[in-house]
Parts: structure tokens; C-alpha cells; sequence
């Protein structure tokens, strides 16, 4: 069950069409070893809103995306205090089903990373972890994921091809098939254009729009446009802390905090 509406959204008179808190982070912090790369990081991903992390290099960005699906629980020395509630439950506890968890916090990485397997592999490879499914409804289940990253059309007749030949696009909207078929309910994108040409950045821009009819949608992007184009809410980072987190509307039109006007308007960054 989702949680309630967030108390700053009603605040700010948004209550009739206020989004549901999907994802809280409540006084988060995250260090690499000595490293403190997160600071009292406290903000809200909402159920079916495109959320964008703006800020400059080394602000902290991925490692806000790699705490919201614990993939840094894979190195020892790295470690978090505070909450992150996915559905109001702490996810950063120790009796958390990492695999699971991950199933529900899909994330697409920067380069595509398509499996060294066929295209209908790549889609099949977390389905098949999951569950044992006869082959016709596995079939049906990756056509499915498939079409609903756009790649459809572009693949049924070479589904047992490597992904590996695809083009960086379309490597892109396979990853994203994978994520999808495993019925993720948040979709993390770390600058999932910043590899690719203009029409492919546009197609998965399109692709983001659609999603986020059916999914909470978190994007780490370095391009201010995309941003501005393809959000709702926005939160700016700087030095592992998060300055300001608004409608993005608000962001790009009226910061309240001199470092995110600074930012976007190119003093710094
Ligand atoms: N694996 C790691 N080990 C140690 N320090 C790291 C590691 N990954 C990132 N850092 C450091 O943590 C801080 C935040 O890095 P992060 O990659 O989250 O920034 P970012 O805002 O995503 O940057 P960019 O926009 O360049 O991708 C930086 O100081 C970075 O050097």
C-alpha cells in the first residue's frame, strides 16, 4: 500500500491532484569507506511522477540512485544511516530481500548493458530467475515487456540475435524491457541518454513520458533541458546534499537557493 500524501505537496495547496509518496528519503546519509557522499539527504519520489536529480559532477546523484536499490550493499566498505521507505517500509533494514527488492527498484544504467545472450534471453534472463513459466506465457511475457519499451516492431523477427548488435538505442530500450519484465514499480535512470544520438535520446524521452503512467520514475540527468522537458519534480544536489527539491517548474523558473540558480543559469557546474 502506498504511503499518505506528503505534508509538503499539501502544504503548497497541490492536495486535489497531490501524488502519492512512493519513495521517502528521511535524514539519509551514505559514505564511500571515509567518504561522506550523502548528507542528511531528506526528499520524496512520487507514484507515477517523473522526478529529475539535476547537479554538478561529484554532487552525489548515482550514489542517491545506488542507495534506492541497495546495489552498494555489494561492497563491504560502503554503508548508510537513516531511512529509505519504499511503500512506507525501510528498505535500508537487514532483513530486506535484496533480490526482490531489486526487482522492484529496477535501474538502467548509463551505457546499455545488454546480457552476452539473445534478445529474447536478455528479456527472459530475470523472469525465468523468478518463476518457472511454460514457454508459451515466457514468450508472451517478454513480447510483452518488449512492446512496452518501444522495441517491439524493431526485434520480433531477430529475437534469438545477440543483443550486442543492436544499435545503442535499441540496446537501451532492451535494458529497459529487461527491467520492465520483472514488473518494477520504480524505475532508477542514471543518465540513460548521455551515450546516445539525439533521436534515440528522443525515443527514450517518448518512452519515459508513457512510463510514467505505470511507474514512480527517478532520472539522474546532466542535460537541463531533458530535465525540464521530462519531469515533474526536480531536486538539485551539491557537495551530497539536497538544496532544493521543488516542482520542476519552480526549479528552472524560481529557485529559492542561490546555489540552484547559480547551477542552472551555468555559474556553476
Ligand atoms: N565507488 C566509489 N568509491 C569511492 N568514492 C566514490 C565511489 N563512487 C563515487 N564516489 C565519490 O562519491 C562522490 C559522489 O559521486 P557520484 O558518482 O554519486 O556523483 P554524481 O553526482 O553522480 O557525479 P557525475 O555527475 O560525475 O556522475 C564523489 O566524490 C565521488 O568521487
Amino acid at each position: 500500500m502506498n504511503s499518505p500524501v506528503d505534508p509538503a505537496v499539501s502544504r503548497q495547496g497541490l492536495a486535489a491532484t497531490a501524488p502519492v509518496v512512493k519513495v521517502a528519503a528521511r535524514h539519509l546519509d551514505f559514505w564511500y569507506g571515509a567518504l561522506h557522499a550523502l548528507k542528511d539527504v531528506s526528499m520524496s519520489f512520487y507514484d507515477r511522477r517523473v522526478t529529475a536529480i539535476i547537479g554538478p559532477s561529484g554532487c552525489g546523484k548515482s550514489t542517491l540512485l545506488r542507495v534506492l536499490n541497495r546495489i552498494y550493499a555489494l561492497y563491504p566498505s560502503q554503508r548508510t544511516a537513516g531511512e529509505v521507505l519504499l511503500d512506507g517500509v525501510d528498505i535500508l533494514g537487514a532483513s530486506v530481500n535484496l533480490c526482490r527488492l531489486r526487482s522492484r527498484v529496477g535501474m538502467i544504467a548509463q551505457q546499455p548493458t545488454p546480457f552476452p545472450m539473445s534478445i529474447h534471453e536478455n528479456v527472459a534472463y530475470g523472469l525465468r530467475l523468478r518463476e518457472t513459466l511454460p514457454r508459451s506465457v515466457l514468450d508472451g511475457r517478454v513480447e510483452d515487456a518488449l512492446r512496452r519499451a518501444d522495441l517491439w516492431d524493431e526485434v520480433k523477427d531477430r529475437l534469438a540475435h545477440s543483443g550486442a548488435y543492436l544499435s545503442g538505442g535499441q540496446q537501451q530500450r532492451l535494458c529497459i524491457a529487461r527491467s520492465l519484465a520483472v514488473e518494477p514499480e520504480v524505475i532508477l535512470f542514471d543518465e540513460p541518454c548521455s551515450a546516445l544520438d539525439p533521436i534515440s535520446t528522443q525515443k527514450i524521452e517518448e518512452l519515459i513520458d508513457r512510463l510514467k503512467a505505470d511507474y514512480t520514475i527517478v532520472i539522474v540527468t546532466h542535460n537541463m533541458q531533458q530535465a525540464a522537458r521530462i519531469s515533474d519534480y526536480c531536486a538539485f544536489m551539491y557537495l551530497g546534499e539536497v538544496v532544493e527539491f521543488d516542482r520542476v517548474d519552480r526549479i528552472f523558473t524560481a529557485p529559492h537557493d542561490r546555489r540552484t540558480h547559480d547551477y542552472i543559469t551555468g555559474r556553476i557546474g
